[in-house]
Order: C-alpha cells, then structure tokens, then sequence
C-alpha cells in the first residue's frame, strides 16, 4: 500500500520503519512545516502528529476520500465531529489511543476486573500514568480509555487527575526522561492492593498496531475501533 504519514515524529519515524518492513511505500511524510500536499497520492493516512492538528489532518483525509488512522491523542473533544463527517462522506476512520497488542489485550482484562471489583466496597480504585517529558497531554489517551472502561463497569462516574472526589478515579501522571509509557490499574483496600499494569519497552508495539490497522481499513467504509481490527468481540 502506499502511505501517508501525517507527523513525523517519535511515532511517524517508527511508523514508517513497521511499513517498510511489512511490504508498504512511504509515499508522504507531514510533518508541520509542510505546505501543500496532496493526500490523494496515499491508499491511507496514518496521522500521529499534535493534539492541535489531528482535527485538521483527520478531516482533510475524510474529505479526499482516504482512509485515516489515527493515533494522536488530545483531541477527543472533537471526537463526535469526525465520525459525523467519516460517516457523511462514506469514509473509514479508526481511532485508537493505543495501538499496541499488549495494551489492548490490558483494557479488556481491566472492564474485566471493574466489573469484578464493582460490589466489593473495601477496594478503591487509582490509576498511574508514566510517559517522557515531550508528551503534550496529560493524563495520556490510554489512561483516559482505562478509566472509560472502568466507569463503564462500575459506580465510578468520572476520572480526575491526582485530587479526586467520591465515584472519581484518581488518575497520578508522571513525566520521567524517556520512557514511553507505563500503565497502572490499582484496587486498595485495607488489606492489600491489587493491581494490574502495562509497560512498553519502546514504541515498536504501538507502530506495529497502527500499521497493521491501517492494512485492514483499506476497503472499508465506517468509523472502527482496535477491537474490531483485533476481533476481541
Ligand atoms: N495511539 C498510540 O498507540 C500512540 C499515540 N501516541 C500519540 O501520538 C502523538 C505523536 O506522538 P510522538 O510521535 O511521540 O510526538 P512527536 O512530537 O515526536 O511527533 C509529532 C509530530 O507532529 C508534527 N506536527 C506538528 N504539527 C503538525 C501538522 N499540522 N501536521 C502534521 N504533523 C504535525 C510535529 O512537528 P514539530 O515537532 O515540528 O511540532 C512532530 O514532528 C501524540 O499525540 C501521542 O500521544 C504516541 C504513541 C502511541
Ligand atoms: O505520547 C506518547 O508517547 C504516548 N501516547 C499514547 C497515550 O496518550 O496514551 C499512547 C502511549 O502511551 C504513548
């Protein structure tokens, strides 16, 4: 397939290193300072760029008829807008605040786990976010879809980050030089803590996931999810 990549950063670099590796061309590479391209040129986008440019990026793809992957995060306020216009304009989207296996397989163990720890008041729940000292947002994409997955299976009904009330999960987020992102689920009680975490050792998983994703979205029309890419059900 011949791709676009829309923000050659940490991620468009490692994108483009997974696409190469599995057969694909490189045929656009965005990056801020780009001043006219056209997206047509690409079978699909992959657009890891700012939380200020995804919207932009996302929708001129929409607009062209491309299907787009995108996992920048910091947008989602937004969120509703683009599958609107994905769904006008019969396009494809997927969207995904983490694209790795691991990470995945870990927000269906932690609905799991919600849903057991729902009736048993003694545990509260927390959260721990790591990422390097660039990151733009906090807390990260994947903390934000952890804790969804945690209101969605429980009487949480919000997330805050580090001071939080009553039914609020707090969520701690940390920016240590390098590292690229490390999740934690934390249950505590009296008695003992339960938790359950994730750590990427590099950004080879997340790529990995975005170029496979973006293999499966060509021919497709609707907004999608990692699950669907992943047939986790
Ligand atoms: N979903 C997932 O699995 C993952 C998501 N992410 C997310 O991906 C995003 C990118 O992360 P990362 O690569 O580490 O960040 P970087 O800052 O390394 O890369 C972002 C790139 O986007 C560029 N950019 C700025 N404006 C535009 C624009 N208008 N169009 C295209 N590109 C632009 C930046 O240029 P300049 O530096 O010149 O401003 C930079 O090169 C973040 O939102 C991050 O949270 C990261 C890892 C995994
Ligand atoms: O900015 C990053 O680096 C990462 N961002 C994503 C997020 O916000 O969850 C995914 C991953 O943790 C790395």
């Amino acid at each position: 397939m011949d791709i676009a990549i829309l923000g050659y950063g940490r991620m468009g670099k490692e994108i483009e290193k997974a696409a190469i590796s599995r057969g694909h061309n490189i045929v656009l590479k965005v990056d801020k300072d780009t001043i006219e391209y056209d997206i047509t040129e690409a079978d699909v986008a992959i657009d890891f760029s700012v939380p200020a440019s995804a919207v932009g990026n996302i929708a001129n793809c929409l607009n062209n008829g491309v299907p787009v992957v995108s996992g920048t995060t910091g947008w989602l306020a937004d969120y509703e807008k683009i599958t609107t216009l994905c769904k006008q304009r019969k396009g494809a989207f997927i969207y995904a605040s983490n694209f790795s296996l691991g990470v995945n397989i870990f927000f269906e163990l932690n609905k799991k786990l919600a849903e057991m720890m729902a009736p048993l008041e003694q545990y509260k729940v927390s959260m721990e976010e790591i990422h390097h000292t660039n990151k733009l947002d906090a807390p990260s994409g994947t903390a934000i879809t952890l804790a969804e997955g945690i209101i969605e299976n429980s009487a949480y009904k919000q997330w805050a980050l580090e001071v939080a009330k009553a039914n609020e999960i707090p969520i701690v987020a940390k920016r240590i030089p390098e590292v690229p992102g490390t999740h934690a689920v934390m249950y505590h009680s009296e008695v003992d803590t339960l938790e359950i975490k994730h750590t990427a050792h590099n950004r080879k998983g997340f790529a990995l996931g975005a170029v496979v994703a973006s293999e499966w979205l060509v021919g497709k029309t609707g907004v999608f999810s990692m699950r669907d890419v992943l047939n986790l059900g």
